[in-house]
């Protein structure tokens, strides 16, 4: 699926310029929206499933412009899970919050329940199905909030931060969704501000400074330590580690790989 952005500004209605003409286009499958707090990342991404409407400029999914008329349409391909879940959840059980998608959409109640009990237990949530969303923690709540999202089965996820406020199991959790997700052909669009997680996950990236956009491209250009100043971010710790040698790893396992062969060469040589 191609996105298309041209010229895209918005202001709130107390007069926040939240972006301001921002022209780019998405055509790979993991994409990172990166920058400082305020920076217009959210605003960015409410404007990729018509949440937002364009005030000027142009939004296009797949060649489609976003307008009042089409956002209905364009929102059954392009699913948004919000930072906070507490935004999305609203039905009295999980199960319900779920099946809302499915069943707006006039399929079958029969149909409805199948493909609830299968993202429920592709999430491992199924236990919570009777529980009212509102009594979870925030890492469940993040989990009913992103089944409710595929439950409409968008070609196109995004994600709003997706990752705060997640203890480090539910964290590996959503990292191996992600995976799951591009895998099977989705596409994914988050925010973050994670340069770490951007740098080992994405293969493309945009980066916002005070709702303009300041470079779109290679994740690469996170090495660029005057970039990333002045965007508000650091440069990742990976990198960090290995920028005065010839190596750079994407991944932990790769910085583990390159520094155990390193060693073992040294303690080869030190034996001879
Ligand atoms: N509903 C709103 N009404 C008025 N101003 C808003 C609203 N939502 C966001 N803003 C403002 O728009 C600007 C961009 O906000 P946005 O939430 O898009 O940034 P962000 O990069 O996602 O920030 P963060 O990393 O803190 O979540 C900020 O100045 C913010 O205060």
């Amino acid at each position: 699926m191609r996105i298309d952005i041209e010229g895209l500004s918005f202001i709130y209605p107390d007069n926040t310029k939240a972006i301001s003409d921002i022209t780019c286009s998405f055509s790979q499958k993991k994409i990172a929206i990166l920058g400082a707090n305020g920076s217009g990342k959210s605003t960015l991404l409410q404007h990729l499933n018509g949440i937002h409407v364009p005030q000027s400029g142009t939004v296009k999914i797949a060649g489609e412009p976003i307008t009042k008329q089409t956002a209905p349409i364009i929102r059954e391909k392009v699913g948004l899970v919000f930072d906070q879940p507490d935004q999305q959840l609203f039905a009295p059980t999980v199960f319900e919050d779920v099946a809302f998608g499915p069943r707006n959409k006039g399929l079958p109640e029969e149909e409805v329940m199948q493909i609830v009990e299968q993202i429920l237990e592709v999430l491992g949530i199924s236990h919570l199905k009777e529980k009212a969303p509102y009594d979870l923690s925030l890492g469940q709540k993040k989990k009913v909030a992103i089944a409710g999202v595929l439950a409409m089965e968008p070609e196109l996820l995004l994600f709003d931060e997706p990752f705060s406020g997640l203890d480090p199991r539910a964290l590996t959790d959503i990292l191996q969704l992600l995976d799951q997700l591009t895998a099977s052909g989705h596409m994914i669009i988050l925010t973050t501000h994670d340069v770490d997680f951007a740098y080992s996950w994405a293969e493309e990236c945009c980066i916002l400074k005070g709702g303009k956009l300041l470079y779109q491209g290679d994740t690469a250009i996170l090495e660029n330590k005057e970039m990333m100043r002045e965007a508000g971010l650091c440069t990742p710790l990976l990198f960090s580690l290995f920028q005065d040698t010839d190596y750079r790893p994407r991944t932990v396992e790769q910085g583990r790989y390159i520094l155990s062969t390193y060693l073992n060469k040294q303690k080869h040589k030190a034996r001879e």
